[in-house]
């Protein structure tokens, strides 16, 4: 009787009683967590607070998977896909319902299985075989599928890559980000490292991640309802495995997430740590030469160990971890939920009513109903080893999820970074309080962020400045207001002591660096052509060293050909450089292959190819011969380019006609040169350095004299000790400094 009651209940009110099940489990759940909360705050008081105090301290690189990842992941998800009529969403979905087939597949699998297992048990060779046919058939779309999501899933992260780096370099070229996210800003030490493998390393996560937990989720819910219709079809009870399920689940997900380490920000500084190994290398490369000339390998073998031991030491910390939180994963999941499957695959054999759908009962069948019990164990097996695998997969995904928070704060603090120098706002790490004044030129460090607030405007031939200050990236200020006015023709003489802020200027004029307040009026940038003392060779050929940064295409619009460039070389005594290299075609590492004079007789050339309003020359020719310098500065002249030379070279004074002095105390000059003038002064100062370079040796001699005749000298009487003379000697250096300015 009370079977049949069941067996009423089983066909009549099976939705409610699926309603019963879920809402003991949403109870159990809530109770569960309220429970497990109250006793992680008992056993972990100090913990969290520590958490706490530490996530308020990084603040903004938390790296942790909280909303602040939420947010910055749908921030980049709008660059990776911005719309559905795009060739990423097309491979996401295609993508999406590869995983749905396979899902499909692995059910009609687990129950061909179920149904080859039921042939064996009743020996039905025939049955077996026909089965068997159907399983190998069944593999050929099986393993397509399964390589097919393989590779929609790299596709997935390659496409995703390209939109990410395409955006990202997009913005890193523009308004010259490039220069000051490594100058101006300290936040992004290392943005190749973030352009290059942060940027891989976040897309792939993050398509891995979309089929870790899209294909599970899809398993779970599929193969649940498979398990409950097979339950059903047999009359069995899905209720206790369900609430039993359910509360293992659960229990587990709680568990691992209180006790898993913060691999983002883990994952996020080994991240750091890597680009600065990068960055070491690299920076060895670049200066190879100056390193072996001075056998400084010794040094930079240090650096490197200390910065590849650092890198090993997180990488261990982050080994560590996993040992233990792997651990604890594969206990819980590996047989914890396979003791509880079990469980759960028994129940259903156990309180089947052995009734089926149709009102057949098994126990009817010839066998006694063991090969309906067998077949149905065997699915119900295969269905729950899927849906178990399934969940062990999504929960092991947290691990991976709190890693994509750590490469997804890294990338969308990088983009951050860019907006941010794009605008004009910088940070940088200055330590302002305690700082040693060790530089005389620094007037003032002023604190960031500064406000950039100049007025600057772009004119047609004309550098007008008013009240302009120079301000270091460190914020200290060399020259608080500097005012001139320049037009065509005033070719302008820039000296001064080291660090004054020669260079600078260009910098803020080429608008490297930024004006922070005054009038800043100049030409636009490609009026104006700069050329540093070490010249760049860039990659290329010979003719792309010359019109650098211009390209064949370039050239050719413009019009010139190779006679013309020809020409040009012949200006600064190049033009051998054709034959010698093997024509203009010819690639070469151009940084070895040219001497130092040759690169900078190159790098000026390259203003007889631009031919711009200004060159703006810093101490660029300091490795030419004094003749060719001067052919070179009189053919610029001729050719109408106004000259902006900082020079401590008095050969090239006569090709300038106003002088801008610095003091190296923030204060500066502008007037007419006269360079005759100038010249005689200059002969007169190097007679009189001379002179007195010799009175130390002078003094030393006439004691050695008096200590042999066993005599006094006047001058000594006077008690005039060597270091009075070399005060005496500092004393006249200033008065001809000071003649030198004031005449
Ligand atoms: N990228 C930078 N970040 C911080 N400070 C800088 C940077 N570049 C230059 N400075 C500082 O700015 C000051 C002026 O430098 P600048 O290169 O203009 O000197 P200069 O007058 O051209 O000297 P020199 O004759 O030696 O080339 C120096 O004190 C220098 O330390």
């Amino acid at each position: 009787m009370s079977k049949l009651l069941t067996i009423q209940k089983y066909r009549n009110v099976s939705k409610e009683t699926i309603a019963a099940g879920a809402v003991v489990c949403i109870f159990s759940a809530y109770g569960l967590r309220r429970v497990y909360k109250a006793c992680n705050r008992r056993l972990q008081p100090e913990k969290s607070t520590k958490q706490e105090s530490h996530v308020k301290d990084k603040g903004k690189n938390s790296a942790n998977v909280d909303k602040k990842f939420f947010k910055q992941l749908r921030y980049l998800i709008k660059i990776l896909i911005p719309s559905i009529w795009t060739k990423e969403f097309g491979i996401l979905v295609l993508h999406t319902g590869t995983l749905i087939v396979r899902t499909f597949l692995s059910i009609y699998v687990a129950t061909l299985d179920g149904r080859i297992v039921k042939t064996i048990v009743q020996r039905d060779v025939k049955k077996f075989l026909l089965q068997l046919g159907q399983w190998l058939l069944i593999a050929v779309p099986a393993t397509f599928i399964n390589s097919l999501i393989r590779f929609l899933e790299s596709q997935l992260a390659l496409v995703f890559r390209t939109k990410l780096v395409n955006h990202a370099y997009k913005k890193y070229f523009a308004d010259q980000t490039y220069y000051k996210v490594s100058n101006l800003d300290s936040r992004l030490p290392n943005a190749d490292q973030c352009l290059t493998e942060d940027i891989t390393m976040f897309t792939s996560s993050l398509a891995h991640l979309y089929s870790h937990l899209t294909k599970p989720l899809l398993d779970v819910a599929l193969m649940s309802f498979s398990l409950y219709r097979l339950a059903s079809s047999r009359g069995a009870s899905s209720k206790v495995p369900t609430v039993l399920a359910t509360t293992v689940i659960f229990i587990t997900a709680n568990i691992l997430r209180a006790v898993s380490p913060k691999f983002g920000k883990l994952v996020a500084e080994e991240a750091k740590l890597k680009g600065y190994l990068r960055y070491v290398h690299s920076r060895i490369i670049t200066n190879s030469e100056e390193i072996a000339f001075y056998s400084g390998h010794k040094v930079e073998l240090n650096h490197l160990q200390k910065s590849y031991h650092a890198l090993v030491k997180q990488m261990e910390i982050i080994f560590s971890k996993r040992l233990w939180y792997i651990m604890l994963e594969q206990f819980l999941m590996k047989y914890v939920w396979s003791s509880s499957g079990l469980i759960m695959v028994a129940i259903p054999i156990i309180t089947a009513t052995g009734v089926r759908s149709d009102g057949s009962r098994v126990d009817d069948d010839p066998d006694g109903g063991v090969s309906e019990r067998t077949r149905a164990f065997t699915t119900a097996r295969n269905l729950l080893v899927n849906s178990a695998d399934a969940i062990e997969r999504m929960m092991s995904s947290y691990k991976e999820i709190t890693e994509l928070a750590g490469y997804t704060s890294r990338v969308s603090e990088m983009l951050e970074v860019f907006d941010d120098v794009r605008k004009g706002q910088y940070q940088r790490n200055v330590v302002i309080k305690d700082k040693p004044k060790t530089k005389k030129t620094a007037l003032e460090t002023i604190t960031y962020p500064l406000e950039v607030k100049a007025e600057v405007v772009e004119t047609e031939g004309l550098i007008d400045i008013e009240n302009l200050p120079i301000i270091t990236p460190n914020g200290d200020v060399i020259v608080k207001r500097l005012s001139l006015k320049l037009e065509p023709g005033m070719h302008l003489l820039i000296t001064g002591p080291n660090g004054c802020g020669k260079s600078s200027l260009f910098r803020i004029l080429s608008g490297l660096w930024p004006a922070y307040s005054g009038k800043l009026h100049k030409p636009p940038p490609s009026s104006m052509f700069y050329i540093p003392q070490r010249p760049y060779m860039s990659i290329g050929n010979l003719r792309d060293q010359v019109i650098y940064p211009d390209s064949i295409e370039d050239m050719q619009r413009k019009g010139f050909t190779e006679e013309d460039l020809e020409k040009i070389l012949d200006i600064v005594n190049l033009k051998y450089i054709v034959q010698r290299e093997g024509g203009w075609n010819v690639e070469s590492d151009w940084k070895d292959v040219l001497s130092g004079g040759e690169k900078q007789r190159m790098g000026m050339a390259r203003i007889f190819y631009h031919r711009p309003q200004f060159a703006l020359l810093d101490e660029c020719t300091s490795a030419v011969s004094i003749d060719v310098e001067s052919k070179i500065y009189q053919t610029a002249k001729d050719h109408n380019i106004t000259l902006l030379t900082i020079t401590h070279r008095p050969s090239l004074w006569k090709f300038h006609n106003y002088l801008l002095q610095f003091d190296g105390e923030g204060g500066w000059r502008m007037e007419e040169l006269d360079t005759t003038t100038r010249l005689s002064l200059n002969e007169e100062k190097q007679k009189l350095e001379t002179q007195l370079a010799g009175l130390p040796k002078m003094q030393h001699r006439l004691k050695e004299l008096c200590a042999v005749l066993g005599e006094d000298s006047v001058l000594l009487n006077r008690n005039e000790s060597s270091a009075d003379l070399e005060t005496l000697q500092n004393e006249l250096e200033q008065e001809m400094k000071h003649q030198q300015m004031t005449s």
